[in-house]
């Protein structure tokens, strides 16, 4: 019966799937994902909101947003709020613009629905198909890395250093060293072809660090209970300052701005790497269903804020689920179901460490590099084009940036080289717009 029903909504044997795989794509996705549970809720609370309900509130986005992208798009990808759209809520607008949360989620607020006129007036689809094809490639393995690095810093790999940014971290600490191994596990987990690797993985490691003692307990601190009622939203729920960013305009349309730009190129380079890794690309390399996948990712924002988080946005982590198989919306309905549940362990989702989902980050990250092969290398201006885009985006910790760096780079090679003419005047105006944000520094 199941079968009759997922096989109608979902398409799954002309997507070339079926249930199994779906379910496996999906915990794998929340396997790489799940830290977005524990880190969320540190980051917003950093900015002064209320942390009691904010796992609740994390979940719930993530649960509401990966829902209406499988519905509208029927694509695997999931949706939580993004990493960098919520510093940026805490540490900008919260903490060094000294707006109050309630104030910041009106901000989020009416970013969402600005992004939603955009997406469904199709304006964003436009900039998405201005996106050179060299480009699109640059912004796979450049999100890959990306992803690899927040993977690296958060399990100690790579750490900061006053004199060269970064270096190389302890590796004698055992959670690092843990780390280490985890991520040679994942990789020959995945070269024996091992189904569910990733999420083997981050189990294995969680179940070693229960035994690894450190200052205060075991790197995955003991529990006596590991179910246990989700807390209540109240705090946030509706708490969002709809007035504030209309009677304080002159002080905060930078911030929508802001917010609305970073939003809108994370969600399409996340949208198009994605993607491209699941084969969803037509022979243009343009994805069928940008258009509904972009309202979706904008709407989710609208109830985020409504809920109490900041911007909902596609996750990249969803190529882990496309690496293992998923190619539909089930996958995302069997993430959405792990959100659920996830809040009824609420007491055994603090206990993963961090670094237990290091390897599945870097083994994304692997696989994303290798588009970087259907490059053209005899041909300069894609090579310069795509390799500033990848280089930009780890070491701005910033999506956007890799984007912004990468559209300046063609236009400025093309112009240059005298082929200003097969530029289309869309790719002109996304230049311009990057460069005056540059130039006013709109950041
Ligand atoms: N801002 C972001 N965009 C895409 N994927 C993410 N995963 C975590 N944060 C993300």
């Amino acid at each position: 019966m199941f079968n009759a029903v997922f096989e109608k909504l979902f398409k799954l044997q002309a997507n070339g799937t079926n249930i199994k795989t779906e379910f496996i794509a999906g915990l794998t996705t929340f396997a790489a994902m799940s830290y977005v549970l524990v880190v969320n809720p540190s980051i917003l609370s950093a900015g002064g909101m209320p942390v009691v309900g904010l796992i609740t509130v994390t979940a719930l986005a993530a649960c509401l947003g990966t829902l209406l992208m499988a519905f509208m798009t029927n694509y695997p990808i999931a949706m939580a709020p993004g990493m960098g759209l919520n510093a940026f809520f805490a540490f900008t607008i919260c903490l060094t613009r000294d707006i109050h949360w309630e104030a910041a989620l009106g901000i989020v607020f009416w970013n969402g629905i600005l992004f939603l006129l955009l997406s469904v007036t199709g304006v964003r689809t436009k900039i998405a198909d201005a996106i050179p094809a060299a480009l699109k490639i640059g912004v796979q393995c450049g999100i890959g890395l990306f992803i690899a690095f927040i993977g690296l810093k958060n399990a100690g790999i790579v750490v900061d250093h006053p004199a060269t940014f970064l270096t190389i971290g302890d590796l004698s600490e055992p959670a690092t060293m843990l780390a280490v191994v985890g991520i040679l596990l994942t990789i020959v987990l995945f070269i024996k072809k091992v189904t569910g690797a990733i999420l083997i993985s981050v189990l294995v490691l969680t179940l070693i660090g229960a035994f690894i003692p450190t200052a205060d307990g075991y790197l995955t601190q003991h529990t006596d209970s590991f179910v246990g009622m989700p807390d209540s939203i109240s705090t946030t729920f509706f708490a969002m300052d709809l007035m504030y960013p209309i009677e304080n305009i002159a002080t905060t349309w930078d911030l929508i701005f802001a917010l609305l730009f970073v939003n809108m190129f994370d969600t399409i380079g996340t949208l198009i790497g994605v993607s491209r890794r699941a084969n969803l690309l037509d022979k243009e390399g343009r994805l069928p269903k940008i258009g509904p996948a972009m309202t979706a990712d904008a709407a989710a924002s609208v109830v985020g804020a409504a809920l109490g988080t900041s911007p909902v946005t596609s996750y990249v982590e969803s190529a882990a689920g496309v690496s293992s198989g998923g190619r539909t919306g089930l996958t995302g309905v069997f993430v959405a179901l792990c959100f659920m549940l996830a809040l009824f362990f609420t007491p055994l989702m603090k206990v993963i460490p961090l670094m237990a989902t290091t390897p599945a980050l870097i083994m994304v990250g692997i696989l994303m590099m290798d588009s970087f092969r259907q490059l053209d290398f005899d041909d300069l201006t894609a090579l310069a084009t795509a390799t500033v885009a990848l280089l930009v985006m780890p070491l701005t910790f910033s999506i956007s940036e890799g984007i912004a760096m990468g559209f300046i780079t063609y236009v400025g090679i093309m112009v240059g080289t005298g082929k200003y003419k097969q530029v289309t005047w869309i790719t002109y105006a996304m230049a311009a717009v990057f460069i005056l944000r540059y130039v006013l520094d709109l950041k």
